[in-house]
């Protein structure tokens, strides 16, 4: 029987963060409502950032605002806080560097500083621009009380981050005006309360209706802007939970899509099975006005699903997919879509969520799945269900505040990638015994301590998880999402320094064996080895790629990166434990780095799915041809690879390729010039290598360090980091990581090299 049902969100009492909150971390949160129910917003020019704090709790980061003056007495800012906030830090200059340990020991004295409670490093995880639009939109139609503190820095931030020549918004932060983010942002803006008439407001509205306003929007931003009755939901392309339902073994059952995309598309299907809209505020009403070049009643939903500006269509769909769609719209839905079926799929996907909610505590694989878990959670749960609490709490820990406002991180934080690499890097320097660094360092291994997973999730098998016993998530234990190479990072820093005399053994034999046998099931049939998972199906899959914005979504990869860093672990595991598991490893490495070689693009490059973009990828391939001893003299894939990195120095020294490599696959150099991080993957590469010349090494660390300030630090520039192809993402501890690894393995090697 066909089912048509459009379920609208019943009106709910207002509910509050605090009331009954167990939790006393988020106890600033106030009551103060935006939206649905709520009296005219409170929105301010800007806060008092003398006011914010963040808090660490075994690395769970909420920031709070402290409007009580006694409170902000009794809770002083900290260095890290005042750094993150952007507000003075005073601190002495530094004695001059002569060397390169010298500019080492300088950086080192300015990041430990910044080192948390807990043990590791926070940082503002940021460049998308499409998710903090979901994560409003979530609270909003979910009632989620909105402090004015929040919305008025939500506005600060997206103003500061608007587009200056036509006041739009990109994919992400560097990224030219699309429908996506200039839909879903405006959106944002007027949900925490910002009036059309604003001069930037009209200024976005003009420059949205220029590329063809909402409805030539993609497939996400349709999905929200549907939930929030913006649009109607039959501008949305299907998102069928009844493939939940399909046989594991079927060839395009979603439990083998790269987990990402299956957990959001989970989400998303039970939405869009119940065609679930928000209740309608004068603030929706409006927005359905403002968004689009034609009158709204007249619009014909249906006949714009697959309108899309081009700006928006980095991988326009296949006729595979669009066949299926015009199946799924035209026939199945309408006529054939049995409810009995339809309800069974949309249970099944809910416990599917409830696994994922319960496996993190709520925390989720990240925002995109974070915030729709939460508007599945009440819908299908009630306003004041514990799931809708837990999720609104939970939320939180994806906001972070700089000096522009306050943002959406990409996860719930980088806590142990960026502890691991600080940890290496004071090895590379050499530092690790001296006792000066001794704290900080101890600080750093018990947090790996903590944040090691132990145990493998509840019901592993049934809800598709991967194998995670032992391992590090990217960010924290609470997420839980073990990755190879964030496991790989953090086991090589855990070994490095539980073998360094004066630190204890926190991690005894059984948990790094755990580690080591969770890694070896990272390996693909081809050798490489891919993110969470092993890949579970081929990449035609892509062929069903729905997202339009994103490329390589569908399953998992093989990556240089991760690759190397399984490699580099079981390698320096061996030297320690050469009796465990000795022929899995052997096999394992031979085959990993044969699948390296065969990658290497005839340019001599290697393309970087997670970094910008082969100056990165080319880093670790090189150093996974290092373990097995091929350097640049005794190897031609290595020397290819150097003389790569060497053909793009610039003459200042630097490097500096343009995030538009990853979206060409093409090397492209980016317009501001030399990069410090940049410039640091492609000296670690060289050096990796043993490239026996030293000119070129020296004339990209004097770039380095006459880029450090007086006080030690680096300052932030063009944007790190990639995923998917097409979205960039910041990794702001990079420009100390990798600077102080490049100058302290330079000054390792030529300890008597003179460079400034
Ligand atoms: C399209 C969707 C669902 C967007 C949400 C954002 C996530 C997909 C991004 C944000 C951060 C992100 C880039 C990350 C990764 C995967 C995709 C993430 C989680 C991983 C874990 C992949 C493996 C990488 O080597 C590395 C560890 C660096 C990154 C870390 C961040």
């Amino acid at each position: 029987m066909a089912r048509k049902k459009v379920v609208i969100a019943k009106a709910a009492a207002e509910p509050s963060l605090e009331k009954g909150s167990t939790r006393k971390r988020f106890s600033n949160v106030n009551s103060d409502t935006i939206g649905h129910n709520a009296k005219r917003t409170r929105i301010e020019d800007r806060t008092d950032y003398l006011r914010w704090r963040l808090r660490d709790d075994e690395s769970r980061h909420t920031w709070h605002y402290l409007e009580d003056d006694e409170a902000a007495k009794e809770w002083p800012q900290t260095h890290a806080d005042k750094y993150y906030l952007g507000l003075p830090l005073d601190l002495p200059d530094l004695p001059p560097p002569t060397t390169p340990l010298d500019s080492v020991r300088n950086g080192l004295t300015f990041f430990e500083k910044l080192q948390l409670p807990s043990g590791h490093w926070g940082c503002e995880y940021g460049g998308p621009m499409f998710l903090l639009p979901g994560l409003v939109v979530a609270w909003y139609v979910t009632k989620t009380p909105i402090p004015w503190y929040y919305a008025t820095e939500i506005k600060n931030y997206l103003f500061a981050r608007a587009n200056p020549d036509d006041g739009g918004w990109g994919l992400h932060i560097e990224g030219e005006s699309t429908v996506f983010g200039t839909a879903m942002n405006y959106t944002t803006l007027r949900l925490v309360g910002v009036d059309a008439d604003h001069p930037k407001m009209i200024k976005a509205r003009a420059t949205l209706h220029k590329l063809g306003g909402a409805t030539h929007g993609p497939h996400w931003a349709k999905f929200w802007l549907s939930v929030l009755g913006v649009t109607h939901w039959d501008i949305v392309n299907p998102v069928p939970p009844e493939l939940w339902l399909l046989p594991d073994w079927t060839p395009i059952s979603p439990w083998k899509w790269w987990i990402h995309l299956r957990q959001v598309f989970c989400s998303m299907g039970y939405l869009w099975s119940k065609k679930w809209v928000a209740e309608e505020t004068d603030t929706i009403r409006s927005l359905r006005k403002e968004l689009f070049v034609e009158d709204w009643d007249k619009i014909k939903w249906a006949a714009h699903r697959n309108t899309i500006n081009p700006l928006d269509n980095y991988h326009p769909k296949t006729w595979v997919l669009n066949s299926v769609n015009w199946l799924l719209v035209h026939i199945w839905n309408p006529y054939l879509r049995p409810k009995v079926l339809a309800e069974k799929a949309e249970a099944w996907v809910s416990e599917l969520i409830d696994m994922e909610d319960k496996n993190t505590d709520y925390a989720d694989l990240a925002p995109v799945n974070g915030a729709v878990n939460l508007v599945v959670c009440f819908a299908r749960d009630g306003p004041d269900a514990f799931s809708v609490k837990r999720h609104r709490e939970r939320s939180q820990e994806f906001l972070w505040v700089n000096q522009e406002g306050l943002l959406c991180n990409g996860t719930n934080g980088v806590q142990c990638w960026d502890t691991a690499f600080a940890i290496q890097t004071m090895q590379d320097a050499g530092l690790t015994e001296d006792p000066r660094w001794r704290p900080m360092l101890m600080k750093s291994l018990k947090y790996l301590d903590d944040q090691q997973m132990r145990e493998n999730v509840e019901d592993q098998a049934k809800c598709y998880r991967q194998q995670r016993k032992g391992g590090w998530a990217f960010s924290n234990k609470d997420q839980g999402y073990a990755v190879s190479d964030c496991v790989s990072e953090a086991l090589k820093a855990v070994i490095i320094l539980q073998k360094t005399p004066g630190f204890d053994t926190l991690i005894d034999d059984q948990r790094i064996f755990d580690a080591i046998d969770t890694l070896l099931t990272y390996q693909n049939p081809s050798g490489g080895c891919s993110s969470y998972e092993p890949q579970r199906a081929g990449t035609w899959m892509e062929m069903l790629n729905a997202a339009e914005v994103f490329g390589r979504i569908m399953v998992e990869y093989e990556y240089p990166e991760c690759t190397t860093a399984v490699v580099t672990a079981l390698s320096l595991f061996t030297k320690h434990w050469p009796e465990y598991r000795t022929k899995d490893i052997r096999l394992f490495v031979e085959r990993a780095v044969k699948w390296v070689k065969a990658v290497q693009y005839p340019h001599g490059g290697w393309y970087g799915a997670w970094g910008i973009c082969f100056t990165y990828a080319t880093m670790f391939a090189l150093e996974s041809l290092s373990s097995i001893g091929e350097t640049y003299e005794t190897s031609e894939h290595s020397k290819k690879g150097c003389d790569f990195l060497l053909s793009h120095q610039r003459d200042d020294g630097g490097w500096s390729e343009s995030y538009r490599a990853c979206e060409t696959n093409e090397y492209v150099e980016h317009p501001s010039g030399s990069q410090v991080v940049m410039t640091s993957w492609a000296l670690i590469g060289l050096m990796k290598a043993n490239y026996p010349h030293v000119e070129p090494l020296k004339k990209g660390i004097k770039l380095i360090m006459e880029r450090q300030q007086p006080n030690g630090e680096w300052l932030q520039e063009a944007i790190e980091g990639v995923f998917n192809k097409s979205c960039m993402i910041s990794y702001p501890n990079y420009k100390f990581t990798f600077t102080m690894k490049a100058l302290g393995m330079f000054a390792k090697r030529y300890p008597d090299e003179k460079v400034i």
